[in-house]
């Protein structure tokens, strides 16, 4: 399988503060990739940087053999931030509208992506309300359906379940395993959640800026003799 990120040796600090010490990691295509940790573990730094958002100190980054930040990536990469950037004052589907202009599509593509994107996230009936009358999950869910709005080969997905119900959680799960079985697409999501862990192709657990194990759910749980996730995490904290 090809290699569709590549991280070779990125290192971040904030001030004194080290966010990210030698990551060093590869993301195939057509996989699903968790970056697993605690609060403040560096997760989004890492993502924001693979977005092309921040720039490390050191080492590299390169994306679909392109090095990171390009401008031609914009097209390739759907990123779903932590915080919703949307339009209160707009609906729903004048955001998404708004979005999916950016990007190289054609009239009836909008139209297309915007339909399908709506469904996924259950706001098809929602669409024609103002933004700023979403609740909060409301505002995830068309945050997730802007980051797939241009049919990227890449998703980057910060922690896109926070606030959504179980089963519509269910069926975006559903629907990312899909695109990722049939569509080929490459997809990395942080999470806090240990039963979505279970769900990636490959997991690195991230801790005070280092990777202190990665590999399959499967590998992990018996590397770490644990049956779960919760007890996955423990352990490999412990054993640091
Ligand atoms: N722009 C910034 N300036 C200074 N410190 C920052 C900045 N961005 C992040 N940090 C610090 O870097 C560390 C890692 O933050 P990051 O947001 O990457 O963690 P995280 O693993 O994504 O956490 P969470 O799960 O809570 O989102 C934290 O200590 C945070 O306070």
């Amino acid at each position: 399988m090809k290699e569709t990120i590549s991280i070779q040796k990125v290192s971040k600090r904030f001030g004194n503060k080290v966010v990210l010490n030698d990551i060093d990691l590869s993301i195939k295509k057509g996989s699903i990739y968790g970056f697993i940790g605690p609060s403040g573990a560096g997760k989004t730094t890492l993502v924001k940087m693979i977005v092309g958002m921040d720039k490390p100190d050191h080492g590299a980054i390169h994306v679909l053999n392109e090095k990171v930040p390009n401008l031609r990536l914009l097209q390739e990469i759907g990123y779903m931030a932590q915080s919703d950037a949307l339009y209160a004052e707009l609906t729903g589907k004048e955001n998404l509208t708004f979005f999916a202009s950016l990007y190289k599509l054609n009239k009836a593509e909008i139209k297309e992506r915007i339909a399908y994107t709506a469904n996924l996230v259950n706001l098809t009936e929602h669409l024609s309300k103002k933004v700023l009358a979403y609740s909060g999950g409301m505002k995830r869910r068309l945050s997730l359906a802007i980051a797939l709005i241009q049919n990227p080969q890449i998703l980057i997905l910060d922690e896109p379940t926070v606030g959504i119900d179980p089963e519509l959680r269910f069926s975006i799960w559903k629907e990312l395993i899909r695109l990722k079985e049939q569509e080929g697409k490459t997809i990395i999501i942080t999470t806090h959640v240990m039963d979505e862990a279970e769900k990636c192709d490959h997991i690195a657990m991230i801790r005070d800026g280092a990777i202190i194990t990665s590999g399959t759910p499967q590998e992990l749980k018996e590397q770490y003799k644990a049956s779960n996730f919760d007890e996955v995490f423990l352990n490999a904290g412990r054993k640091k």
